[in-house]
């Protein structure tokens, strides 16, 4: 029984290594990193974080894009548990354009897209409109863009 337990906790360990170099991997060939947390979820908020911090850690000063995604917007203020000023503060202390939709409604998610697309196209936010700036370095090489 002991060994059985050692056994599956070196396969967790194994997984866990492979998962974690495979993520790595992703973003260091990424270009674009859309991060995504629901509205209605405090631990996805903060999951956003931990994606966040992952990815400087990964791309340092490398070019890379972010866009800070709020999802289920459609679900309303009742089961709300991340507010859109807490979204917008994290966006603006990121330096990166930010939004709040629905997957489910198609609720500004071909903003967010475009918005992504355009920063890896001009590597900088439109300065006309009132959204924060967005992006390191300049975009004039392809990428891949990877939706966590
Ligand atoms: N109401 C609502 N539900 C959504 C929306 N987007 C996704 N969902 C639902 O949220 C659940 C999780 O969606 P997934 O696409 O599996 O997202 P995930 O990041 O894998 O989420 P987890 O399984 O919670 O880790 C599913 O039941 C979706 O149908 C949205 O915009 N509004």
């Amino acid at each position: 029984m002991f060994f059985f337990i050692i056994i599956i906790l070196y396969a967790f360990a194994f997984f866990y290594k492979i998962a974690t170099l495979r993520i790595h991997a992703w973003i260091k060939q990424g270009l674009a990193f859309f991060i995504v947390y629901s509205i209605d979820s405090e631990l996805s908020f903060k999951g956003a974080q931990d994606i966040y911090n992952k990815i400087q850690q990964v791309k340092d000063d490398k070019e890379h894009y972010i866009v800070l995604f709020a999802n289920k917007l459609d679900l309303g203020d009742a089961k709300r548990e991340v507010q859109t000023r807490q979204g917008q503060d994290l966006a603006k202390s990121w330096n990166v354009p930010f939004f709040e939709g629905s997957a489910l409604t198609s609720t500004n998610i071909t903003e967010a897209f475009n918005e992504i697309v355009r920063l890896c196209r001009n590597g900088k936010s439109d300065p006309n409109d009132n959204k924060t700036k967005g992006g390191k370095g300049n975009a004039n090489s392809g990428g891949c863009c990877l939706i966590l």
